[in-house]
């Protein structure tokens, strides 16, 4: 924006280009949540990246070993809060929409439960803390180095394999090889929070590949923000799920709005 009002101002003509500036003032008052979100999300972690020679997932990481207590989920979900509000940001569910997944997943005491997105584990561990005995999160990740530091993290954490199964590979490699790989013949509960963009896919892939029963829940995390315009659209028309968007905000951020999709499947 700065560089095309800069060569407005050198290539036409400054008034013009003086003109302009009411209009850029109004621009940055409006999206400033956004301009704040990508100062956070890109800026302070370019600089940092450079300053420490890590990624931000290896400072969260470093973050937990020094003000968490081991052993205790709690403690770790309040040390990443803690880092994400007052260090860098990071994309987790967060402690707000977070309570929702919490309730739903102690409410429904699902047996096999699939989380598309593991990140740095944040979520998995609300979901692994929730669980009733003998239940199992499985939980999908494709980037290796997030996945690397997800397992320290849920060990940290006091989770062994027999509770979580981190599966490192995307999504849609793994949901038709799933029943197969890992003896599940249907799932309880879906928690989708990778790319937006995947989610519709990965909806009907879900479908396809029978591992949806009567009654399995999908919750689909940033339905509104970044949004997943496409899966809000099937899911409302297709007649297969009865639905309801948990209105809310943005993790860590309280200005931007954004929600959660709740799905029931009716196993048609
Ligand atoms: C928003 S973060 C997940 C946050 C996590 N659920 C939490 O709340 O702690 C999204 C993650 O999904 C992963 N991801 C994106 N698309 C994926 C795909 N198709 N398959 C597997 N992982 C994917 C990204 O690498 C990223 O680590
Ligand atoms: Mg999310």
């Amino acid at each position: 924006m700065f560089v095309c009002f800069w060569l407005v101002f050198r290539m036409v003509s400054p008034a013009i280009a003086l003109a302009f500036i009411p209009f850029l003032l109004t621009l940055i008052i409006r999206y400033r949540h956004y301009f704040l979100l990508f100062y956070r999300t890109v800026i302070v972690r370019k600089i940092q990246d450079y300053l420490t020679g890590i990624t931000r997932e290896e400072r969260a990481f470093q973050y937990l070993i020094t003000h968490a207590i081991p052993g205790d989920p709690d403690s770790i979900l309040s040390a990443f809060d803690q880092w994400c509000y007052h260090v860098e940001y990071l994309s987790n569910v967060g402690p707000v929409k977070g309570k929702i997944l919490d309730r739903l997943i102690y409410e429904n005491a699902p047996i096999n439960v699939l989380e598309l997105g593991t990140h740095c584990g944040y979520s998995s561990i609300r979901i692994a803390k929730a669980l009733p005995l003998g239940a199992r999160l499985y939980t999908v990740e494709m980037d290796e180095r997030n996945a690397v530091l997800a397992e320290k993290i849920f060990r940290l954490a006091g989770f062994d394999d027999d509770i979580i199964e981190l599966i490192v590979s995307p999504s849609d490699e793994v949901i038709p090889q799933f029943k197969e790989t890992y003896g599940v013949d249907k799932l309880d509960f879906v928690f989708m929070d990778h790319w937006k963009r995947c989610y519709l896919k990965d909806l009907q892939l879900l479908e396809e590949y029978d591992l949806l029963q009567e009654g399995t829940i999908i919750l689909a995390d940033n339905v509104l923000f970044p949004g997943a315009p496409h899966f809000l659209q099937y899911v409302k028309n297709c007649g297969k799920y009865q639905h309801k968007i948990h209105r809310g905000h943005l993790e860590y951020f309280k200005s931007i709005k954004d929600g959660m999709a709740e799905l029931v499947f009716m196993g048609l």
